[in-house]
């Protein structure tokens, strides 16, 4: 079952494109990566996606009874973000708010289902604790919790692992992995392709010229897969040196 169809999408500003012509289609329990050059346009689109800013042509079907509000988003943090003076509870919950119409408390079962999404990420022992006290592992769990609040269906992550070590980056990816075993399907933004091969079902590949869209297997034979993957060999290579 499709979940979000993008049909001749093209993204940008002030009717300047950045990205034109995409097509892809994600599908319940798949793991999308969106990968691509620095300024390429992959946080544009993700934005487009979840109807943040408009596109300027084409559109993005959302189906199977998904609806915009039930998609969970963990953008790429601020320097501002990451100094929020709020404790972790609090920004678990807040994942509500898409949900919470006109009511101005958390309901019991909201309550609940963020204890639940704490323990999830293993964060219950940080839950009275500010935000801005932690380390960049932990806030990412923090936000992925959110976002879990947000969404049991469909998570869109923007560079999740960010300006994290190595340890605390396979972490994260493990916590992801689970997710998605769990059913919940992701479409993520990376710019790790060794963790992108590893992972996702399916890849999205974008630059200001041609987009590439397929399964993984598809991605590996495509040129773009295959200069992608040689240049991550080449970078690993040049790591053991
Ligand atoms: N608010 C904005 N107004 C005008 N142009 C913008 C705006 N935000 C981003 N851009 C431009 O759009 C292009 C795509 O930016 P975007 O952030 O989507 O790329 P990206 O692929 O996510 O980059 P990165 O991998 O570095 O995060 C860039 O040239 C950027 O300068």
């Amino acid at each position: 079952m499709s979940y979000m169809i993008a049909r001749n999408l093209s993204v940008g500003y002030e009717g300047q494109e950045v990205l034109a012509n995409i097509n892809f289609e994600v599908n319940k329990g798949e793991y999308l990566c969106i990968v691509g050059e620095n300024g390429s346009g992959k946080s544009t689109l993700m934005r487009t996606i979840l109807g943040l800013q408009p596109a300027i042509s084409g559109e993005v079907m959302f189906m199977d009874g998904l609806k915009k509000n039930e998609v969970g988003y963990l953008p790429q943090q601020t320097m501002i973000q990451r100094d929020f003076p709020a404790s972790v509870e609090e920004i678990v919950r807040s994942g509500f708010q898409g949900q919470m119409g006109w009511r101005p408390f958390y309901s019991k079962e909201q309550k609940q289902k963020a204890l639940e999404n704490m323990e999830r990420m293993h964060i219950v022992n940080l839950a009275k604790r500010c935000y801005r006290e932690l380390s960049g592992g932990q806030q990412q769990r923090v936000l992925l919790a959110r976002a879990l609040c947000a969404s049991q269906k469909v998570l869109l992550l923007d560079e999740p692992v960010s300006g994290l070590d190595p340890n605390v980056t396979a972490d994260m990816y493990d916590l992801i992995a689970s997710l998605n075993r769990d059913g919940i399907t992701i479409i993520m933004i990376s710019h790790d392709i060794g963790a992108t091969i590893r992972y996702a079902t399916h890849i999205l590949h974008v630059d200001n010229r041609h987009t590439f869209f397929g399964t993984k297997e598809e991605y590996l034979k495509s040129p773009e897969g295959f200069i992608a993957a040689h240049e991550q060999e080449l970078e690993c290579e040049g790591g053991r040196k």
